[in-house]
């Protein structure tokens, strides 16, 4: 799984926080005309506040100086729609990007899903869930901040500083230069904050995922925390992870706090400064009261914007992290829609043995790698399975007979060799034919917070009512009609309102519903009492004479709905033939089918073959 470290140690390879953020200009691109808008209405609204200053120095050397009340009157009023204008405009400012802004987090959010849906089972197997659901809720929801307040405030606030510097100078450009003397020192420390923040940022988001995770599993397990009593290791675990994000986020409060101090600190001592050198000039007769009024107004009203640029630089720094980590996702490659070429797979068919000349469902000199383990599942599988016949895959747990039903509907691909279907490589099929051939139903089986019936019919949505009830029967799920709406009664997250033999009947049932050429089923009978699975298996039979079946069997009662048996042993297929044959010459399957049902035993199913 993607853990903090392995994600931290990415953090320090990095690109500039400004290329990072460049990434999400293709989002913004749509509401680049409002948001521009409003960042150009945002430095009206603040250079406004630039002419306060003006309307003090007229006030000051005018009418207080002549001592007239009705000038000051007019200067308060002048000062007070001022102020009112700036108010309206801001306001104007934040409706103009909340709506597209909102808009650019939905459309963010519906990318990363549709992507997470094409990305391969390998991706899903090393990613934390936690870690794929802070990026679509948190990480957004910081980018969604930082598009509607600190980009803008940054140019807001640069073109304010420009502006009352230049402003500064003209009206006395001695005091203005010695309020430019902290600005390279602020810079480098700016800049030293920044590298530190971001790598504290990355890490507090990246403990969100964690715990994230925790929380989800959690929620999940809940019934196993219960059942073995692990309330108080599983509070500790999660009370430490919080306690570790509860020091990083200290960690960033500590370095905010200092850089805010500086960045409040060094200006006020040059403000300072420039009102003792003005006194002094302004008592020499060197400057008019008014203009040093003017100065120290127009130099206090860039307090704000240059205070700020420490909390807007973290926010900044916080959404180059999201950016970064949303990225980190999006470009991973999705699944391929065909793994070969046609000329490649020609050159493999000829190689392959005897391939193209029968249908069915072929596996040829197949084998498969998980990229993290250190051996092959499997080395060499050779398997035929002709056309309508059905065939129960045997090995002992590990083996790799549910890695080996997952590479039919290429939710993994082969490392080498390959699968044809009627004679066609499955890895020059497109995904959605491919799916429309074959059909799949595992052990565990999954249900969605959706109605039976919705559940039931992702397995072909084109079906109709009549598909769905015969599904339902072949799967003996008759207990559908007793819950309380039937087929639209909400089967609740994952299914966990019903029991876990109705689940796998539902997602046999699934599996059944498009009357699929090709069947995978990964022992799907292995929660049903025996009584229910002599039902089922009659039911199945009926559906099995249509197609060509490959099933997973632990058992011998789902033996028996097979016509012939391969053992999966040392990666590769050891024995073909039919469960007799096997009983008599396999010690290893005489083994697995004794072990498997100790009472019955291998004698007792003397006479059953088909
Ligand atoms: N995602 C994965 N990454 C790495 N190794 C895996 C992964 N999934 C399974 N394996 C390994 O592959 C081997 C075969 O696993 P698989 O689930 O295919 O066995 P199985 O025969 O179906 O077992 P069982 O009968 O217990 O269901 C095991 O050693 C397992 O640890």
């Amino acid at each position: 799984m993607t853990s903090i470290s392995a994600a931290t140690g990415a953090a320090s390879r990095k690109p500039s926080a400004v290329r990072t953020l460049l990434r999400l200009w293709p989002y913004v691109r749509p509401v680049r005309a409002r948001l521009f808008g409003a960042a150009f209405v945002a430095v009206v609204a603040s250079c406004l506040g630039l002419v306060f200053p003006f309307v003090l120095k007229w006030m000051v050397d005018g009418p207080v100086a002549d001592r007239d009340p009705g000038g000051v009157w007019l200067g308060a009023l002048v000062l007070l729609l001022l102020g009112v204008l700036e108010a309206v405009l801001f306001g104007f400012r934040r409706w103009l990007v909340a709506r597209p802004l909102a808009g650019v987090e939905a459309a963010m959010r519906a990318a990363l899903y549709r992507h997470l849906q094409r990305l391969p089972i390998a991706f899903h197997d090393r990613w934390a869930s936690g870690q794929l659901l802070s990026r679509g809720t948190t990480d957004l929801m910081l980018l969604r901040m930082f598009l509607a307040f600190p980009l803008t405030f940054l140019l807001v606030n640069a073109t304010t500083i420009l502006a009352g510097f230049v402003i500064l100078l003209m009206q006395e450009w001695t005091l203005g230069l010695v309020l430019l003397i902290p600005v390279v020192p602020l810079m480098i420390l700016c800049s030293l904050f920044e590298s530190r923040y971001s790598l504290a940022a990355r890490r507090a988001q990246d403990q969100v995922g964690d715990l994230t995770t925790v929380v989800e599993e959690g929620v999940l397990g809940i019934r196993i925390i219960k059942g073995f009593g692990r309330h108080r290791s599983q509070s500790l675990a999660f009370r430490e992870l919080t306690r570790r994000l509860r020091t990083t986020e200290l960690g960033k409060a500590r370095l905010l706090a200092g850089i805010w101090g500086v960045i409040m600190t060094i200006p006020e001592l040059a403000i300072g400064a420039a009102l003792v050198l003005g006194t002094v000039q302004v008592a020499n007769g060197d400057l008019s009261a008014g203009t040093l009024v003017a100065f120290l107004s127009t130099a206090l009203a860039l307090r704000w914007p240059v205070e700020s640029i420490g909390f807007i630089l973290a926010l900044c720094q916080e959404a180059a992290t999201a950016t970064e980590r949303y990225f980190e996702v999006m470009d991973v490659p999705e699944e391929k829609e065909t793994v070969r070429s046609g000329t490649e797979a020609s050159g493999a068919a000829a190689s392959g043995s005897g391939a193209g000349d029968e249908d069915g469902l072929r596996f040829e000199a197949v084998r498969f790698h998980y990229p993290d383990a250190p051996d092959a599942v499997l080395d060499g599988v050779d398997l035929h399975i002709r056309p309508g016949e059905t065939l129960a895959l045997v090995g002992a747990t590990g083996s790799g007979k549910t890695t080996l039903t997952a590479l039919v509907p290429r939710l993994h691909e082969v490392t080498a060799g390959r699968i044809t279907l009627d004679g066609e490589d499955i890895a020059l099929m497109e995904r959605r034919r491919l799916r429309e051939l074959v059909s799949v139903a595992f052990e565990e089986p999954t249900l969605f917070s959706a109605s039976v019936g919705e559940n039931v019919l992702m397995g072909a949505a084109d079906a109709d009512e009549a598909a769905l009830t015969r599904a339902l029967d072949v799967a003996q799920a008759g207990f559908v009609t007793d819950l309380p709406d039937g087929i639209r009664t909400e089967v609740g997250e994952q299914g966990h309102s019903l029991s876990g033999g109705q689940r796998q009947r539902l997602a046999l049932a699934r599996a059944v519903v498009g009357r699929p050429r090709f069947l995978v089923l990964d022992d799907p009978l292995s929660a049903l009492d025996v009584h229910t699975e002599a039902l089922v298996e009659a039911a199945l039979r009926r559906v099995l004479r249509e197609t060509t079946a490959l099933i997973v069997a632990h058992r011998p009662s789902t033996v028996l709905l097979a016509d012939r048996v391969a053992l999966l042993s040392g990666g590769r297929i050891a024995a073909v033939g039919t469960h007799q044959e096997l009983l008599r010459t396999s010690a290893e399957y005489a083994w697995l089918m004794a072990g498997t049902e100790p009472h019955t035993g291998a004698k007792a199913l003397e006479g059953s073959d088909r």
